[in-house]
């Protein structure tokens, strides 16, 4: 058993966790912790945990996370660095929901995120957790920096396009919607029911922190410049992104369906869609898949991608247990096989 403390349990990435960890057969959960909520049982708080889980949470200063295999942190941004050397000098591995050790180069952390880096020395150790693309890398990590909700939208529709060369690198727009829930569960007017229903507005479009981390990913695929226009949207749901990615071909239409099969065949939790498909959000809410349709209107130079996920499953904590799964030598998909709910 992996002996499992997650930090920020009452989140709504830490809860999803929290979620999945208590169905996992090879965990054994210890620690969950929550400055604000601290002494009080876990399923007072999140009644869907009853029977489940049985813990009370703990102050992040007197949790047993050193005594832990493996620990997630699903805390805001800027967190984690500040504990992960400790957690890793006394061996426990560490899975980092936020953004702390995504990007590589400091400078563009301390540009994005407002703050200086805690342990820049670790940037380079630390594996970016995209299975999909790193998966031998995060079976020998100690250190993984999980994906964010958007990156993995956007990155898992454009790779087989740009890994093929087949479209210019230089010229990518993504027209991105979230749900809600993405922004978090902390209080916010910009995410009151009053505001946030019956409405939908883009924000970000001058400069979102996730374009950075899409452009490194999507820079080591293509070897070549990425110009990328991301614009994220909010959009009166709770949970899902969906993603519509245009880019130019280089030359003549391949076969683009067969690319996207083939590119995605042997990934147990990408489902390239047939042919003609519009992927819904609700089709993976609850589930840690994406899945993906590529269309190719009137055989023009413009190719579209379609991308769905949830963005508290594949986009956050589902892809944290994937990737504990990878770096603990289980069965990748154990604890994650539930198909979404619907409707
Ligand atoms: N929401 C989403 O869809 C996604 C979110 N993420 C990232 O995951 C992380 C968590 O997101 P989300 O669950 O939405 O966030 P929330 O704001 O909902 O929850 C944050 C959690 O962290 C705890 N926390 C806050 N500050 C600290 C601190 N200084 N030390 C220890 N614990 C702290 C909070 O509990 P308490 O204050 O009581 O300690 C709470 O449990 C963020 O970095 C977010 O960017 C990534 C992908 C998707
Ligand atoms: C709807 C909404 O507000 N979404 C969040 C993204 C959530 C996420 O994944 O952000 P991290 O990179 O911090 O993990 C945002 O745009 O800031």
């Amino acid at each position: 058993m992996i002996k499992v403390g997650v930090v920020g349990g009452t989140g709504y990435t830490g809860v999803e966790l929290l979620r999945l960890l208590a169905a996992h057969p090879q965990v054994d959960l210890r620690a969950v912790t929550s400055r604000g909520e601290a002494g009080r049982h876990l399923a007072d708080l999140f009644p869907n945990l009853r029977g489940h889980v049985d813990l009370v949470f703990t102050h992040p200063d007197e949790s047993d996370l050193p005594g832990c295999d493996l620990v997630f942190f699903a805390t805001p941004n800027g967190t984690a660095m500040q504990l992960v050397p400790d957690l890793l000098a006394a061996g426990v591995k560490v899975i980092d929901l936020a953004a702390d050790f995504r990007l590589r180069d400091p400078a563009a952390w301390e540009h994005w995120y407002g703050m200086p880096h805690a342990c820049p020395e670790l940037l380079a150790e630390a594996v970016y957790g995209l299975p999909e693309v790193n998966r031998e890398a995060v079976r020998g990590a100690r250190l993984v920096a999980n994906p964010g909700c958007y990156p993995t939208a956007v990155q898992l529709g454009f790779l087989p396009l740009l890994e093929q060369g087949l479209v210019e690198p230089g010229n990518l727009i993504a027209d991105t919607k979230s749900g809600v829930s993405g922004a978090g569960r902390k209080a916010a007017v910009g995410t009151l029911l009053a505001e946030a229903s019956e409405n939908m507005k883009a924000y970000g479009v001058a400069g979102h922190r996730h374009q950075p981390e899409i452009r490194q990913g999507l820079r080591a695929a293509t070897q070549q410049p990425v110009e990328l226009t991301f614009v994220p949207h909010l959009t009166p749901m709770i949970r899902g992104i969906h993603a519509t990615l245009y880019a130019r071909l280089t030359g003549a239409a391949a076969d683009l369906q067969s690319l996207f099969e083939q590119r995605y065949a042997d990934e147990p939790f990408v489902d390239v869609m047939p042919l003609g498909a519009h992927p819904e959000t609700r089709s993976v809410r609850g589930a840690n898949h994406c899945r993906l349709a590529v269309h190719h209107p009137r055989g023009g130079q413009t190719v579209v991608v379609l991308s769905v996920i949830d963005n508290l499953v594949k986009g956050a904590a589902g892809q944290a247990v994937q990737n504990m799964n990878l770096m603990f030598g289980l069965d990748e998909t154990t604890g994650l096989g539930a198909a979404a709910l619907l409707p």
